[in-house]
């Protein structure tokens, strides 16, 4: 079995990006300080360590950059890298003023284990404002085929190299330097076309009023277009200061979101270093076809990139993931992001139904209330689409359909919310008609034995659905579905003839454990009433319940999550499962990274104390396994889903949205590769 434990079994690199304090035209402190850092990287775990351009020289030295003293000693510098890094564990990416064939170069020298893995000019030379460095350089863009003695060595010199390792840990990378990221097109939009997935770049901008931001818009679009990680170093404490200033600004991104970042305007060498999911990025460059489309339209005009490789295999020692797992992928730890995410939620379904009303014309909403999270939600939704399509709410008719495990609380939640919503309320009880159908099939309860199993649920779910549906018909309406997300995920409802069932379904793309958020978002919406507020608030505290069963003899309902298994890992397998494809092992590797400690990370907003537990590594197993098996043995219900809007990224199930699978597969293959590689401790 591979190490469980270790980030590297699970597709993550450790990526540092490094902001060395240096001296000016000082190559032998940069050596000790590019050295010190290396060192601690190393131990550190890290795979990738970025420096800054022109880091053995420092970068504002002007004239002093045309010295051969200078460059002479920055050559030693280098032979003295290569001889005292050669047993650290990371590839290291170091700036320096190279001389090739009679010219100089702003140049990043890539050494590892002992020899330099190849050398790469910087391409475009920024000679505007504050620069001037086309007065010591020549342009690299172009060079390409070439080599360079550097240090005694010979190594593939040109903006046309790929560093691939083949070994333990498969990544490509490339590089290049500041001002190359600054132009329209960088040469790392090429590289990452071509399969690198990280990209260094080399910088020593200065820091005036904003530019910060402007360089994190940078690093974000351009790790989110290439769909790469963008690492981005920068010089810092003991560069000169005669016409500029630095800020020591140094980070890492990937698609778009900020892993890691230096604190700006250190005082010594730092380093900030992320955890790089390149298992997200091949699985989203995988399914992006027009990822792929575009790269074939650009390279095959372009020059081809020469592949450098290198071994690099997993280090000796387990790495345990550093990088924040988010607990619930669908609701976010930052309050504001979680108040925007439930506002678009809301909108997103509250418009869904109202297109659908206004299409067909269709004057009555039928809908099944429980006092339950998911029909209060679809309540919610309707009153609002009507309110927004100028039609009354009262032509909405809310239904409570009482059953053999009806409770008086859900009931009277139920009622209380038809009520201070406005909307026409009724009751039916499908007792007697559920009695005649159980004892029309023989089924023992329809002789009075207390026989509760699949039937006797189904047979309730299903009259439900039934009464819905004729009920629609006899007054002209439209029945709104109320099943979620992850009862899609689970199978967890009734076929056809139940609550899988309706005509529009407002909550088919929203998960369990978002629309309870989304409950308390209306609540405190000021859209509410009082009354509606403090009954929202009084659902939200009631167990989820199907209430298809009638409590045992000590009054325990029956709890969905006790047999379905937590929503809370359910919706966090559920989302890794579709919307990245991970294997197995890696979901319950980030679900231990994500839930093995209550004490770690932040939690989303309004989760109430005791809900605040973590999870074993036995339990994430167990309730991944049964994930799986339900996941898969109910397909054919998510392949007949009817109607309804997708909401969020790997939140739709539909086959018409963004899941189409077969109804006839097996968990199988899934299975044995949990059970291969997830320890049972
Ligand atoms: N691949 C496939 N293709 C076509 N048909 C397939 C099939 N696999 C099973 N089937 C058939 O499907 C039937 C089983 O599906 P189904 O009738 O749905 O029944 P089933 O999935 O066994 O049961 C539904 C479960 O959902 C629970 N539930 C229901 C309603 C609401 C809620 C809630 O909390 O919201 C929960 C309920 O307590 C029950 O445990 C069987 O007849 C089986 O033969
Ligand atoms: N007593 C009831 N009265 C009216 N409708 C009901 C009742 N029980 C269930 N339903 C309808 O069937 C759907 C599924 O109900 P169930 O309680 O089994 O699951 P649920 O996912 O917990 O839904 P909810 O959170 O709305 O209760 C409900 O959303 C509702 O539309
Ligand atoms: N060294 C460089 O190439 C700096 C230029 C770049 N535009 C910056 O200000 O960061």
């Amino acid at each position: 079995m591979k190490d469980f434990y270790s980030m590297y079994s699970h597709e993550f690199l450790r990526v540092a990006t490094c902001v060395p304090s240096t001296e000016v035209a000082d190559p032998d402190f940069a050596v000790e300080e590019t050295l010190r850092l290396a060192k601690l990287g190393s131990d550190d775990g890290c795979a990738v360590m970025l420096f800054p351009e022109l880091g053995l020289s420092s970068y504002a030295i002007d004239d002093l950059l045309l010295q051969d003293a200078l460059l002479d000693a920055v050559e030693a510098a280098i032979g003295k890298m290569i001889e005292a890094s050669k047993d650290l564990y990371p590839v290291l990416a170091i700036g320096a003023p190279l001389r090739c064939e009679g010219r100089l170069y702003n140049s990043a020298v890539i050494i590892h284990g002992g020899s330099i893995l190849g050398v790469v000019p910087k391409s475009y030379l920024p000679n505007y404002r504050e620069f001037y460095e086309r007065r010591y350089f020549s342009p690299g863009a172009g060079v390409s085929g070439a080599s360079i003695s550097v240090a005694g060595q010979r190594a593939p010199y040109g903006t046309d190299l790929l560093f691939r390792s083949e070994g333990g840990v498969p990544f490509t990378f490339h590089v290049e330097i500041c001002e190359d990221f600054w132009v329209p097109l960088p040469p790392s939009t090429r590289a990452a076309m071509a399969g690198a997935e990280v990209l260094l770049n080399l910088s020593a901008s200065n820091i005036t009023i904003g530019k910060a931001e402007t360089r994190r818009m940078l690093c974000a679009s351009q790790s989110a277009r290439t769909v790469s990680a963008y690492a981005y170093s920068a010089a810092g404490p003991g560069e000169s200061t005669t016409d500029l200033a630095w800020d020591g600004h140094a980070a890492v991104f990937e698609y778009g979101d900020l892993l890691a970042e230096t604190e700006r305007f250190p005082t010594s060498g730092t380093f900030a270093a992320a955890d790089v999911d390149l298992g997200r990025l091949r699985q989203e460059r995988m399914r992006l076809n027009s990822f792929g489309d575009n790269s074939r339209a650009e390279l095959d005009h372009a020059d081809p990139f020469r592949i450098l490789t290198f071994k690099l295999d997993q280090p000796s020692s387990s790495v345990p993931l550093r990088r924040r797992i988010e607990r619930f992928p669908y609701v976010p730890s930052n309050p504001g992001r979680l108040r925007e995410d439930c506002y678009e939620a809301y909108n997103i379904q509250v418009q869904g139904l109202a297109k659908r009303l206004l299409a067909t014309g269709v004057r009555h909403p039928v809908i099944g209330v429980s006092g339950g999270l998911d029909s209060t939600q679809a309540l919610i939704v309707a009153a609002r689409a009507m309110d927004m399509i100028g039609r009354d709410r009262k032509d909405i008719r809310a239904y409570t359909l009482p059953g053999f495990a009806t409770s008086d609380t859900t009931k009277g939640n139920a009622w209380t919310l038809i009520r201070s919503l406005g909307v026409t309320g009724e009751e039916i009880d499908i007792r007697p008609a559920a009695r005649q159908m159980l004892a029309d099939l023989g089924h023992p309860f329809g002789a009075g034995e207390p026989v509760y199993d699949v039937t006797f649920e189904n047979v309730q779910a299903g009259l439900r659905t039934d009464y819905l549906f004729r009920i629609a018909n006899q007054v002209g309406g439209l029945v709104v579905g109320t099943g979620d997300l992850s009862e899609l995920g689970l199978g967890w409802c009734t076929y056809g003839v139940g609550d899988h069932m309706s005509h529009y379904n407002v909550n088919a793309s929203v998960p369990k454990t978002l629309i309870q958020h989304l409950i308390r978002f209306v609540a405190h919406s000021g859209d509410v009433t009082r009354e509606t507020a403090e009954v929202l608030e009084a659902i939200l505290a009631t167990e989820i319940s199907p209430e298809l069963v009638p409590p045992d003899e000590e009054g325990t309902l029956q709890s969905t999550q006790d047999i379905v298994g937590p929503y809370a890992l359910q919706d966090f397998n559920l989302f890794y499962l579709t919307r990245y494809g991970y294997r197995p092992s890696k979901i319950a590797f980030l679900s231990y990274s994500a839930w093995r400690d209550a004490a770690t990370g932040a939690w989303p907003a309004d989760i109430p104390e005791d809900e605040k537990r973590a999870y074993s590594l036995a339990e994430i197993r167990h309730w991944l396994e049964i994930f799986l098996r339900r996941f898969f043995a109910s397909q054919f219900k998510r392949s007949t889903l009817p109607n309804g809007p997708k909401i969020s990224s790997g939140g739709s199930l539909s086959p018409r949205g963004d899941w189409r699978a077969p109804s006839d597969s097996s968990a199988k293959v899934w299975l044995a590769e949990l059970q291969e590689n997830v320890p049972l401790e």
